[in-house]
């Protein structure tokens, strides 16, 4: 290894890859040798130190450091860490093939061929992380990437755990009172024990194999607890295995060796679980040579034509489904649920799959009774924080650290598959422009190549329908300043927040955003003259005000759409049956710009000419948020207002184009404009804040002083930031040091976009009643007989759709604390088998140099570079807690209805919205691990909310029972 002096001018910038929790990945190519591409993961220091994300990116950069020793050609390199004043940089293997997770909901499943080719090289990696004493506690779909030749690489180390060499006998550490992980892939010692192993990385391999061979992983419920529920409850199933009637319907039986294999990865029991030793001498395996790492490395667009049709042949299959089937194009888990009242978290028991199991009870109630979820006073584990030290920073300064070697010396020679061969991902912009155009691009043609055969044949292709997932949303950050050096010709792009994000001048001929395109028959050209502004609407006590696509759909008691009977929440399916079914109203040129107005008082109401139509107020207890792909930036998506059983409003954004036309300005409407009030911020983070508003009715200045003190303290933290490095590998670490850096800085009431300029005591004195703001005129409505009625859209297009399923979800609650930590049980050892570094120095380079005009390969990922727009999206992934109604009041009775909420609980407007401590509601396992940890130790016990619900419940029950 060689160091040398980096800096970002070393680089030159090209497009966005992405964004994640703590940081934006740039593609970027090396100055010296532009063939030499790159990408530069980009960490605003403030940003970092201001949401508590120092641990994980130390994590992350110290075990990209020690895995990048290797060369393994499965793990995404760090190639070099430098910083400047502003950011750090991990300059990375660029993985142009994009997320695995992509290509999967491309395919809907895939082929057995490639599932066991994937599974071959995530075992290979995983025996080499684990003999590296790593264990990754976050391995998902999402968190593999794909080179240019379809081979995979493990990203996203900053959940990681390493484990000292005394551990490593042991083979399980403790971890900490944290959620770390990803639910669907969490393993059950996590939820049960409050522990994670090398074993713990097998469970979440078995989920994965699982989710080749379905499309979908094992254990998924309306709910992240639910979901929980099913792993205790091992409570999985396969579509297609092996069964006389999925044999008379015509539907392959999944080949028994991966059942059996999965089986054995997904046991409860650690002391039971295959090890990964075991996983290769597997009879799926048979027949792999696992020291032939040349063979095992070949990407998928290098596996044999013969053996490759198969895939092609789905793949084409899955498209043409997708052609017909629009609804089959919006992703089974983009449903982000923002907000929702604790009577949308159905709290039922599940019928106990295998009671035998020492560990697994069906009922929430017992099991998290036995996590003991409610403690909020959890400790943190010493041994899971041994290398996630808050209080230390990292040492960027000697870090210009060379970790390239010579991974180029290719023995297989990297074959750039076609650029056309797989078309890009279909990135549905559920706005009614896009939806045909979405449809068009489905229909391209997918040519592979390549002979000789590998492996067992496939099996026969499969008749299952193919999802095509969105482009994943990566919102740009609330917050974060990712502002690249100075000097050059920095294009600077305004976000919405005030964050201006500046990119170096060599970026300049890529980083221009597309220009909107402007539709030809736009919504904007079927204006009528009375969409300016209504004068009736006064800016003030406007929290917000813009133009929007309004879509509502009533609840009927008969059905057939939102019934009874078909609906208790929505959830994933529900919306995407529900824009499906009536995509052709949503498709309507008859669809015109309303006016949507949030006023500081909370009250929700949009107008279409001289009318104004009230909504709901946002503190409604029976209100819930759901942001389905919703993004303010590409217009892209739904934000989704649900009144519990009364009505779901579908609101999307008409493009830019269309609103230019709207004001005479012919620009966005600005802050300025008259026509509209604080476009700047986004529609989610003004809903928070008119809640906060609310809530902070009796803002006393302690707490004002207390928010000021918290923010000078970061300031001085900045001013006097220091870093140094952290021990890669220091067992012991001061646990309680680690949480405390986030919650000192974070005031725990203010939102973080909550802007000084709005008084929060002009909203706290504005009384919330949900039966007197809600404002709800819809009782007579429900009653209409359309399932889908458009108060904006002259053609009310009816689709009579029927009842949906709702056996998954992509909602994604937490409950907070996990299990006190106990002993660690003796757990496998993941083989540690010595990792063949000469097999893979001499690996084809991953990320070999690519030329930078190399058009986009094989399953890569589209991305659109949508900087320089006066809008920024809000941060769908931004930590939200659940409501705040006692759930005493809301729990579900008997029929499934809700009670309402008795008076003294409607006059309690403080106790109504304030959130619960154990509760948390994220999408993003960052947000997660920080909002649990960045708890107090005398944070209070939930008094609302899912885990109050859980709590009353386990009082309640007779001890007997319990
Ligand atoms: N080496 C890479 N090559 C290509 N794209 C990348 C690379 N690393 C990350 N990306 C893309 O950039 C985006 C952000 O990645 P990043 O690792 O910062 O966050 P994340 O892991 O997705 O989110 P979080 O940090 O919240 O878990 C992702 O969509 C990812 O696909």
């Amino acid at each position: 290894m060689t160091s040398r002096k980096c800096s970002p001018s070393d680089f030159i910038f090209k497009e966005e890859l992405g964004h994640g929790s703590y940081s934006t990945v740039y593609k970027a190519l090396d100055r010296r040798d532009v063939k030499n591409v790159y990408a530069i993961k980009v960490c605003s220091k403030q940003h970092i130190i201001k949401e508590g994300k120092v641990k994980y990116v130390t994590i992350e950069k110290n075990t990209l450091n020690l895995l990048a020793r290797a060369n393994h050609p499965g793990i995404v390199k760090l190639h070099y860490t430098f910083h400047d004043a502003q950011n750090l940089y991990f300059v990375l293997d660029y993985a142009c093939g994009g997320e695995l997770l992509t290509l999967l909901h491309k395919m809907g499943t895939f082929s057995e061929l490639w599932a066991r080719h994937f599974s071959v090289q995530l075992v290979d990696t995983l025996a080499y992380i684990h003999s590296q004493g790593v264990i990754h506690r976050d391995l998902k779909p999402e968190n593999v990437l794909l080179d240019q030749t379809g081979r995979l690489m493990i990203t996203d180390f900053g959940a990681a755990f390493t484990v000292d060499r005394a551990e490593q006998l042991g083979a399980h550490c403790a971890a900490s009172s944290s959620f770390v992980g990803t639910a669907e892939y969490v393993s059950p010692e996590l939820l049960l024990h409050n522990q994670c192993g090398f074993s713990s990385d097998v469970w979440a391999l078995g989920c994965m194999v699982f989710q080749f061979v379905e499309g979908h992983p094992p254990f998924r419920g309306e709910n992240e607890l639910r979901t929980f529920e099913k792993i205790i409850a091992l409570d999985y199933s396969w579509n297609y295995e092996l069964h006389p009637n999925k044999i008379a319907t015509g539907k392959p039986a999944t080949n028994p060796l991966i059942v059996s294999l999965v089986k054995k990865m997904l046991t409860i029991n650690t002391q039971d679980r295959i090890s990964l030793r075991g996983i290769q001498g597997s009879s799926w395996f048979d027949g792999v040579d696992w020291d032939d790492k040349r063979t095992i490395w070949r990407g998928i667009w290098q596996l044999p034509a013969t053996e490759n049709a198969q895939q092609q042949q789905q793949l084409m299959m899955g498209q043409a489904r997708t052609t017909n089937a629009y609804h089959r194009m919006i992703p089974n888990r983009q449903l982000h649920v923002i907000d929702t009242p604790i009577k949308s978290i159905t709290i039922t028991k599940q019928k106990k799959k295998k009671p035998t199991k020492p560990n697994s009870t069906s009922s929430i109630v017992e099991w998290r009774k036995k996590l003991g979820i409610p403690t909020a006073n959890a400790t943190v584990s010493a041994n899971v924080n041994a290398n996630a030290n808050t209080d230390a920073l990292i040492d960027f300064s000697n870090s210009m650290t060379k970790n390239r070697s010579s991974r180029g010396n290719s023995l297989v020679p990297a074959v750039t598959p076609p650029a056309t061969a797989v078309p890009a991902p279909i990135q549905p912009q559920i706005t009614p422009q896009s939806i045909n155009g979405a449809v068009q691009r489905t229909q391209q043609k997918v040519p592979y190549t390549n002979s000789q055969p590998m492996y067992a044949p496939p099996r026969t292709p499969t008749n299952q329908t193919t999802f095509v997932r969105a482009e994943r949303k990566n919102p740009p950050l609330q917050g974060i300043q990712t502002q690249l050096p100075e000097g050059s010709n920095n294009i600077t792009n305004k976000t919405a927040t005030g964050i201006s994000t500046k990119v170096p001048g060599p970026f300049t001929e890529n980083i221009h955003p597309p220009a909107p395109k402007v539709e030809k028959q736009t919504a904007a050209t079927k204006l009528s003259p009375k969409l300016t502004t209504p004068l009736h609407i006064t800016t003030k006590n406007v929290l917000k005000q813009d133009y929007i696509f309004m879509h509502t759909i009533p609840y009927r008691q008969d059905g057939p759409g939102m019934s009874m009977e078909s609906y208790n929440k929505i959830d994933n399916d529900l919306i995407t049956s529900l824009v499906s079914e009536n995509k052709l109203t949503l498709n309507s040129p008859a669809c015109i710009p309303a006016l949507l107005t949030l006023r500081k008082n909370g009250t929700l109401s949009y107008s279409t000419g001289s009318q104004t139509h009230e909504m709901v107020n946002i503190g409604d207890s029976e209100l819930s948020m759901y942001d389905f792909e919703f993004d303010e930036l590409s217009r892209k998506g739904f934000l989704i207002l649900e009144k519990y059983k009364r009505k779901v409003w579908l609101i999307s954004l008409p493009s830019f184009a269309a609103l230019s036309k709207l004001s005479p300005e012919k620009h966005v409407p600005s802050a300025k404009s008259k026509s509209v009030v604080n476009t700047g911020e986004n529609w989610v983070d003004c809903f928070f804040r008119a809640r906060q508003l609310m809530e902070e009715e009796d803002n006393t200045p302690t707490r004002a002083h207390t928010s000021s003190a918290a923010e000078q303290e970061i300031t001085n933290k900045l001013n006097g930031v220091s870093l140094r490095t952290v021990p890669q590998s220091t067992p012991k670490t001061t646990p309680k040091t680690a949480p405390k850096t986030a919650p000192k800085t974070a005031p725990k009431t203010a939102p973080k976009t909550a802007p000084k300029a709005v008084p929060t005591t002009a909203a706290a004195k504005i009384p919330v009643h949900a039966s007197k703001q809600s404002g709800n005129p819809q009782p007579s409505s429900m009653s209409n007989n359309s399932t889908l009625a458009s108060p904006v859209s002259t053609k009310a297009a009816v689709d009579r759709a029927p009842l949906m399923s709702r056996s998954s979800s992509g909602s994604n609650m937490t409950p907070a604390h996990m299990a006190k930590t106990r002993t660690a049980p003796q757990a496998q050892i993941a083989s540690p088998r010595k990792p063949s570094q000469h097999h893979y120095n001499q690996l084809p380079l991953a990320s070999s140099p690519l030329s930078p005009t190399t058009g986009t390969p094989v399953g890569a990922t589209q991305r659109r570079v949508l900087s320089g727009s006066p809008l920024v999206s809000q941060s769908p992934r931004s930590t939200t807690r659940s409501p705040s109604v006692p759930s005493r009041h809301l729990a579900s009775n008997s029929s499934g209805d809700v009670r309402s909420p008795p008076p003294s609980a409607q006059l309690n407007n403080k106790k109504r919205y304030s959130a619960p401590k154990n509760m948390v509601i994220s999408s993003s396992r960052y947000e997660v691990i920080h909002s649990l940890s960045s708890r107090t130790a005398d944070a209070q016990e939930a008094t609302s909310g899912a885990s109050a619900a859980f709590k009353n419940l386990q009082k309640k029950k007779p001890k007997k029972k319990q």
